[in-house]
C-alpha cells in the first residue's frame, strides 16, 4: 500500500514582473491531504481555487512554499516515474504511432524494443485498444486518444495516477463510457488516483472520496466519502447509479458547499 501525503502545503506564485498591481498570488494554504492506492481521490472547486496547482504539486512540477509532499515518507522533489500524469489534451505524440507513444516511458526506462513493443501490445489489449497499435495518434478518436494517454500513464507502473480533467474534453455519451473505463482501469492497475474535475457528478461517481477546495487562498473545506464508485464496478450502470436519489441529494449537497458565498461576492 502507498499513500501520497501532503502536509501543511502552501503554495505562493511570485509577483509578475512588468505587470503593475500583480504582486506574490497565495494560491493554496494549509493542505493536508492523503491518498493511498486503493482510493480514487476527487478535488471539486470553482475555477482558480487551485486544483490544477495542486496537481501539480503532486507530480513535483512545482514546489511548495511551505509543507512537505511525500510519497511512502519519501519526499517528491520533482517529476518521478512513480507518479505519473494524464491531462485532459492527451498529448500524445504525434510523431509516434499508438503503440509506439505507449511504449514511451519504457524506452526511457532502457527496456529493449521487442519487449517494450510487446508491454505496449498487452496494455492496449487492456484499454480496449488491441488493434489501434499501428494508427496514428490523428487516426483516433478523442475517447481512443485518452485511453492510449492512459495506457501510457500506465506503462510506467505508477504508484499514483494523477488526472487533470482526464475525461473534460470528451462528448457526454464518450465520457459516460470513459467514466466507467477509468475505474475499471484504476482498480486494476492498483495505483492510487488524484482526479481533478470540474464537474460534481463525476467526482461523485468516480471519487472513493470527494474534497472541495475553496478559493483565495485554496484551502480544503469539506471532504466526503462517496460510494458510488464501488456500486458502478459491482456492475450497476452509470446512469442508474445517477438517477438515484442519494446520488441526487449528495449532488445538491456538494454544489451548495462549492458555490456557499456566491451571492456574498457577487453583492460586494
Ligand atoms: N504560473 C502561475 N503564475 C501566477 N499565477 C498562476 C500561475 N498558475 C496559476 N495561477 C493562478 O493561480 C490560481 C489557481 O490556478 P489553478 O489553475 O491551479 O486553478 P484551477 O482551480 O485549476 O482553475 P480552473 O478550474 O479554471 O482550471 C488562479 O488564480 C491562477 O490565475
Amino acid at each position: 500500500m502507498s499513500i501520497l501525503t501532503f502536509r501543511n502545503v502552501s503554495l505562493r506564485y511570485p509577483p509578475q514582473p512588468g505587470r503593475k498591481g500583480v504582486g506574490e498570488k497565495r494560491v493554496l494554504d494549509g493542505i493536508n491531504l492523503q491518498v493511498a492506492s486503493d482510493e480514487l481521490v476527487a478535488v471539486i472547486g470553482r475555477s482558480g481555487s487551485g486544483k490544477t496547482s495542486l496537481l501539480n504539486l503532486a507530480a513535483g512540477f512545482l514546489a511548495p512554499s511551505t509543507g512537505t509532499i511525500t510519497v511512502d515518507g519519501a519526499p517528491v522533489r520533482g517529476p518521478g516515474a512513480d507518479r505519473a500524469v494524464v491531462f485532459q489534451d492527451d498529448a500524445l505524440y504525434p510523431w509516434l504511432d499508438a503503440r509506439d507513444n505507449v511504449a514511451f516511458p519504457l524506452k526511457l526506462k532502457g527496456v529493449p524494443l521487442g519487449e517494450r513493443r510487446a508491454r505496449a501490445q498487452a496494455l492496449l489489449d487492456r484499454v480496449g485498444l488491441a488493434d489501434a497499435g499501428d494508427r496514428n495518434p490523428w487516426e483516433l478518436s478523442g475517447g481512443m486518444r485518452q485511453r492510449v494517454g492512459i495506457a501510457r500513464a500506465l506503462a510506467a507502473e505508477p504508484r499514483f495516477l494523477l488526472l487533470d480533467e482526464p475525461l473534460g474534453a470528451l462528448d457526454a455519451l464518450t465520457r459516460t463510457r470513459m467514466q466507467e473505463f477509468l475505474l475499471r482501469i484504476k482498480a486494476e492497475s492498483g495505483a492510487g488516483a488524484l482526479l481533478i474535475t470540474h464537474s460534481i457528478e463525476e467526482a461523485l461517481l468516480l471519487g472513493t472520496r470527494v474534497v472541495v477546495l475553496s478559493p483565495n487562498p485554496g484551502r480544503l473545506t469539506a471532504e466526503i466519502e462517496a460510494g458510488f464508485n464501488a456500486e458502478v464496478r459491482a456492475g450497476a450502470s452509470v446512469a442508474a447509479v445517477k438517477a438515484s436519489p442519494i446520488f441526487k441529494r449528495m449532488h445538491a449537497g456538494l454544489t451548495g458547499l462549492i458555490h456557499s458565498g456566491d451571492d456574498e461576492e457577487l453583492a460586494a
